[in-house]
């Protein structure tokens, strides 16, 4: 029995089937990829094409988007600082759930705070938190494809990443998508590094 924050008198309830039977059932293993960066920086755009790829090759992915989520589960939360640090704990703990499930997880949050980013790695184990960054020059972002940008610098937006909001890169991550030879790689072809990790490392296979 235990208390955990504000749940007194708690009980852990054991699952009959493991995390590596459902492994085994995928032939895959469970784990997150984090991506972080700015606003326009692709972290959607490389997301969906990380999932349609592993869907080619026959492996189970699903996205958290932050965009998406402020639709349902975080829609009471804005983007004033504790809002932020509450967001990413509370897809961090979704995204482990995922990850438990046996699913690559694709979360997809500018989630610019590093201490918050570190808090989603400390909940997972096996170096199953894979954190991607966005590291693309501004071109990308100064597209600015819905407007928030020009919103941001008008003053009609408070508080905007990048703009009047900090951004903390990470300053260790297991990958860095950047621009090479000035040129900014694909969808694909950043879909295709990720997958080339998450190969070496052997999330690809369940055992
Ligand atoms: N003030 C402010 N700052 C940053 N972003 C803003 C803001 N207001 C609205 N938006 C829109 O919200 C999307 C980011 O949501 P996230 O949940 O990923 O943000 S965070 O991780 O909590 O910082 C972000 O989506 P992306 O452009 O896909 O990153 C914006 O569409
Ligand atoms: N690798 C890429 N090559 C060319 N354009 C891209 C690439 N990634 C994203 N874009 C474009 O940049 C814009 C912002 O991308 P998006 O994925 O929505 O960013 P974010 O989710 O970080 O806000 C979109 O118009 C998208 O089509």
């Amino acid at each position: 029995m235990s208390t955990v924050g504000n749940s007194t008198n708690i009980f852990w309830q054991e699952s009959p089937i493991g995390k590596t039977e459902r492994q085994k059932l995928v032939n895959q293993k469970g784990c997150v990829v984090w991506i972080t960066g700015l606003s326009g920086s692709g972290k959607s755009t490389l997301a969906c094409s990380l999932s349609r790829e592993l869907y080619t090759r026959g492996k189970l992915s699903y996205i958290l988007d932050g965009d998406n989520l402020r639709h349902g589960l975080n829609k009471d939360l804005g983007f004033k600082a504790e809002d932020r640090v509450e967001n990413i704990r509370r897809v961090g703990e979704v995204a482990k759930l995922f990850a438990d499930a046996g699913l690559i997880c694709i979360a997809s949050l500018i989630s610019p705070y590093r201490k918050d980013r570190d808090a989603c790695r400390e909940m997972m184990q096996d170096s199953s938190f894979i954190e991607a960054s966005m590291y693309l020059k501004s071109w990308l972002f100064t597209r600015d494809p819905k407007g928030l940008y020009k919103l941001a610098r008008a003053g009609k937006i408070k508080g905007f990443t990048g703009i009047d909001d900090p951004y903390e890169s990470p300053l260790n991550c297991e990958i860095q998508l950047k621009e090479k030879e000035g040129e900014c790689p694909s969808p694909v072809a950043m879909a295709e590094e990720v997958i080339t990790y998450l190969e070496g490392k052997g999330f690809l296979q369940s055992q």
